[in-house]
């Protein structure tokens, strides 16, 4: 897991390195500068190219003149520095870097407050005016600038954080940020960059190492944690070679109605192949026939509409309940008469947390460690409106610590929030799985692996990276514009291979 750090505690981390490594900040930033021009020059290999590098005055600044000398020494021969000059402050690192810079010979502008803003001739602009310092929206001179350069439409790659973009906090959706084509950002991605806000003013970004002391960063042990491909693979086990079907579960999935079928069907289908192994679907009569042309390997318990149907609730070692389910008495019925028979922890999604939201009476039934997967909408409905999605993982944190329960926020970057405080951000998955179904594939593979024994909390973590990592591995070789969420389910048994070796 890669640690994600909010700007108080990346200033600490920052402040450990040049105390205990130690090293001087200055050196530090000779570092960072060194970091993102190693990773600019294998992208913008053109060194014809006009490059603009905008600086402010404190260290992101420093940053920017850094590395408009080093790219100079890269002969990179068009480079121009505009610094603004628009507060009274500089630090000492941008006024040592900023001698550099004389003495290196490279041509420079100065604006100061009011100023009218000079021409831009070049194709790239470096963004360093203002980094994960920043603790105001941008108003006066620095709007102004920000403005007139989104205007120009040029190429932008920002040093940090895009000017303009808080690191961590509630961002306001109307913010003025200068948009990034990309962000090579220092240690670790910025926590803001993983939700949606961001996502009108980033369109990639990159993290390079500029070795911030690990152990530090450990020690402060943040909730905020990137999930990683390694942490993947030490969760997954290859299946022991005398097993069984009986080694690895019997999950139930409670889902569909006659209308909605075919969310029973991916669920269903998400379950046997992420490896349960029995899976009952609990579906109304009318689908019988659908599901035993479809998926031969799911046993079904039909309901009539009427009444619960008798379940031998203990054989099960894990439900998902709701996709497709409707939100009628019946539905309600049932899910209340689950929620009272069955005290293992279960999967809970689609109609199943709008039958909760509806009857808050429910909430103390659910099992100790359940998993609530609600996507934005469905989220909002069970906890209130949020002005922001760093305000949502707020109340993802008490929710799931006051309920005992995980919680698994859908998005680009799904979020899981557990019981015991961790907040964990997963790497996968992509646009192309944005298609009606998919979440219900994800409550299948959920259940299966609760069903296969894994702790809950390891259940989301495993869950949210197999599905988008199988919706990687369709969408992206061939960039595909869709996936289906039934081509990903049948993907997960390649997925898991892969992830198991
Ligand atoms: N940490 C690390 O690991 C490393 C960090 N490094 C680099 O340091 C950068 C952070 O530098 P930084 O702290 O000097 O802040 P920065 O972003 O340059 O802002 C400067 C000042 O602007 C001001 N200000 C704020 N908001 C404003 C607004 N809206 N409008 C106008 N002014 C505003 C505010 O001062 P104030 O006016 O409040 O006194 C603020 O202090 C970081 O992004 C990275 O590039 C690397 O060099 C080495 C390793
Ligand atoms: N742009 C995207 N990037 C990554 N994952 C996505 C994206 N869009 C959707 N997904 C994933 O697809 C699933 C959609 O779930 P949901 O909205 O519940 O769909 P449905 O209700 O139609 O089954 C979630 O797991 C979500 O993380
Ligand atoms: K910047």
């Amino acid at each position: 897991m890669l640690p994600l750090l909010t700007a108080k505690d990346i200033r600490k981390a920052d402040a450990y390195t040049i105390k205990h490594e130690p090293i001087s900040s200055i050196d530090l930033m000779e570092r960072a500068a060194k970091a993102f021009v190693g990773w600019f020059i294998n992208h913008f290999p053109d060194k014809k190219q006009a490059i603009t590098v905008y600086c402010g005055t404190g260290n992101n600044g420093g940053d920017g003149l850094a590395i408009a000398r080093m790219l100079n020494e890269h002969h990179y021969k068009k480079i121009c520095v505009v610094v603004a000059r628009f507060g009274k402050k500089s630090t000492a690192d941008f006024d040592g870097n900023f001698e550099r810079l004389i003495t290196a010979g490279i041509p420079y502008t100065g604006i100061n407050p009011g100023d009218k803003l000079p021409d831009d001739k070049g194709q790239i602009i470096i963004d360093a005016l203002l980094g994960s310092g920043l603790n105001k929206p941008l108003a006066g001179d620095y709007a102004r600038l920000v403005n007139h350069l989104n205007d120009l439409n040029k190429t932008v790659v920002a040093v940090d954080v895009p000017t303009g973009l808080f690191t961590d906090g509630d961002m306001p959706a109307d913010a003025l940020v200068l948009k990034a084509g990309l962000v090579i950002t220092f240690q670790q991605p910025k926590l803001s960059f993983l939700l949606p806000e961001s996502g009108p003013h980033i369109n990639c970004w990159e993290a390079v190492n500029i070795g911030l002391s690990g152990e530090f960063i450990q020690s402060l042990n943040s909730p905020y944690q990137f999930i990683e491909e390694k942490d993947i693979r030490q969760l997954l086990r290859p299946r022991p070679r005398f097993s069984n079907k009986g080694t690895f579960g019997h999950a139930l999935i409670i889902a569909g109605q006659p209308e909605t079928m075919g969310a029973a069907l991916l669920s269903a289908s998400g379950c046997a192949h992420a490896g349960a192994g029995l899976t009952t679907a609990c579906i109304p009569q009318s689908g019988l026939v659908a599901l035993n042309t479809s998926q031969p390997e799911v046993m079904a318990i039909m309901r009539d509409g009427k009444k619960t149907p008798e379940m031998a609730w203990d054989k099960f070692s894990a439900i998902g309940i709701g996709p497709g389910l409707g939100k009628d008495k019946q539905a309600l019925q049932l899910l209340g008469n689950t929620l009272k028979n069955y005290q293992k922890p279960m999967v809970i999604d689609a109609d199943a947390l709008n039958l909760l939201s509806a009857n808050p009476k429910l909430w103390k039934k659910i099992p100790a460690g359940s998993i609530l997967t609600p996507h934005m909408k469905e989220f909002d409905r069970l906890f209130g409106g949020h002005i922001s999605w760093w305000s949502r993982i707020q109340t993802a944190i008490v929710r799931a610590a006051e309920y005992n329960i995980n919680i698994l926020l859908k998005n680009n970057y799904t979020i899981i929030a557990t019981p015991g405080g961790r907040v964990y951000f997963n790497p996968t998955g992509n646009p192309a799985m944005a298609t009606g179904g998919m979440g219900d594939v994800l409550t299948g593979i959920l259940a299966s692996l609760l069903a296969q024994q894994h702790p809950p909390e390891q259940a989301c973590i495993i869950g949210a990276y197999i599905h988008g990592k199988a919706g990687d591995e369709l969408a992206l070789p061939s960039r595909m514009t869709v996936v289906m969420p039934g081509k990903l389910a049948q993907q997960l048994p390649v997925t898991i291979a892969r992830l198991t070796l």
